[in-house]
């Protein structure tokens, strides 16, 4: 987290202005509290860094699609990579310029491609041919063309986690080179209703280095060399996402700046045209760092004698890189508080029934019931993943600017456990009456 925006005041840590332990006391926890000045200056970052070259930076809405986010991107110029119909709705929703939005995904239904197409999106990123032949037919039958990308493969290891790596033969995403080459030089005779835009490409998730960026850049703009050659021009390149940041200490963001400049001084080397139009697609990097889950102590239990278990009140369901990828994430207290000498490590878990509930492991924090302890770097693939598992209630977001914080969803209450299943009507399902919380509330306990 940059030190401009998370600060220790006092001892107590504060995100721009705003004392993390009040955000966890007024709006409850488990709860995200995200950084406009932080978003915004990633933004920005992103965006000047390519100067006057045409390019558009696509915000990767996977990592994180809170309206009020989508909104903060959307007002400041910001396009969108969407990877689901529902996705693009979002955006749109939030003021995003459909015009500035690519649709990527392998599994695109002919409903997503109908709503893309009536909404007028700048173009899909196809990954493969029965994908061209069903959006072809789908935009005959409405009458349209359909803007296409084709998504290749450059078979680039990122060296990244195995889960999150993307570029390669053996993932599902993509067309090979080969298949490629020979789609888009039969596009103009065999798919009427689909007009070449450009090329796309995404290696994976959380790159550090610049390296593999390098030999995606040998691959595309070799093969977009060719294409010209075979007379295929295209109006942009998009390099994806991928552009990772720190977890931990010591480790160092790869920077928006390195990454775009790479791009921009490849392509005006290399392409056919040297101002085709650059399109980036960070997730990550936009969101990551302007994030942090607050969670509250429950309970610290007896563990086996090297450590001890902290139980806290977020989860999986709220955060579950860690649990998914065995990520790291830092885990601080939010308050002024230093481990006593002699005090154990912790293994901090959620309530979930999963021993791989985990949220982190051999932490000094000396934790005690009612502690604030704060999740960093977690603005990217949190709130976006969690999930309702163990009929728990969604996370709590906030923005927090300067000193103002503004809740971007429904208080974290009780009442938000709302039943969205139609039940069989076999049995009478009494409502949790406003009065039973009220009494609850009184009674003095968080919900
Ligand atoms: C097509 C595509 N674009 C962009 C991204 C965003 O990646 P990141 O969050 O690593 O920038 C992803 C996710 O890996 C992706 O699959
Ligand atoms: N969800 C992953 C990244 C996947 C990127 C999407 N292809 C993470 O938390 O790191």
């Amino acid at each position: 987290m940059p030190a401009s925006t998370l600060i220790r005041r006092e001892g107590t840590l504060t995100m721009e202005r705003v004392p993390l332990p009040q955000i966890a006391h007024t709006y409850g926890t488990p709860c995200y509290a995200y950084s406009r000045a932080q978003i915004e200056r990633q933004y920005r970052r992103w965006d000047s860094a390519f100067g006057d070259h045409p390019h558009l930076v696509c915000y990767a809405l996977k990592a994180n699609a809170t309206a009020g986010v989508i909104e903060l991107l959307a007002a400041q110029g910001s396009g969108f990579d969407a990877v689901s119909i529902g996705e693009v709705i979002r955006a749109v929703r939030a003021g995003g310029d459909p015009k500035r939005i690519c649709f990527s995904g392998v599994g695109k239904s002919r409903q997503e491609m109908r709503i893309a197409l009536a909404l007028g999106i700048r173009c899909f990123n196809a990954e493969s041919p029965a994908e061209l032949a069903r959006l072809n037919a789908v935009a005959g039958e409405m009458g349209k063309t359909a803007p296409v990308s084709l998504r290749i493969i450059p078979d680039v290891d990122a060296h990244t986690h195995a889960n999150i790596t993307t570029g390669l033969r053996t993932n599902k995403f993509g067309i090979a080179l080969e298949e490629a080459f020979e789609l888009y030089r039969r596009i103009p005779t065999d798919f009427p209703n689909l007009e070449i835009e450009g090329l796309s490409c995404h290696i994976g998730s959380q790159i550090l280095s610049i390296e593999p960026f390098e030999r995606t850049c040998d691959v595309v703009l070799g093969f977009v060399r060719r294409l010209h050659e075979a007379g295929v021009t295209l109006r942009h390149i998009d390099f994806g996402g991928g552009a990772g940041v720190p977890y931990r200490k010591g480790e160092k963001e790869l920077s928006p700046e390195e990454v775009v400049s790479l791009f921009v001084r490849r392509v005006r080397a290399e392409a056919p045209d040297p101002d085709t139009e650059i399109i980036v697609e960070p997730g990550r990097s936009m969101i990551a760092e302007a994030g942090v889950l607050l969670t509250t102590v429950e309970y610290v239990k007896k563990g086996p004698g090297t450590f001890d278990f902290c139980i806290v009140d977020a989860a999986m369901t709220d955060l579950i890189r860690p649990a998914l990828y065995g990520a790291w994430h830092e885990i601080v207290q939010t308050g002024p508080k230093t481990p006593r000498p002699g005090s154990l490590p912790v293994t901090v878990v959620g309530p979930v029934c999963e021993s791989s509930d985990k949220l982190g492991e051999g932490r000094m924090l000396d934790p005690e019931e009612g502690d604030v302890l704060a999740i960093l770097t977690a603005g990217a693939y949190g709130a976006s993943m969690a999930s309702t598992f163990n009929s728990r209630r969604l996370p709590m977001e906030v923005l927090v600017d300067g000193s103002t914080v503004t809740p971007l969803r429904r208080s974290a209450v009780l009442e938000d456990i709302t039943e969205p299943e139609i039940p069989l009507g076999m049995v009478k399902h009494p409502p949790v009456t406003p009065a039973m919380l009220e009494a609850a509330r009184r009674a003095g306990g968080r919900d």
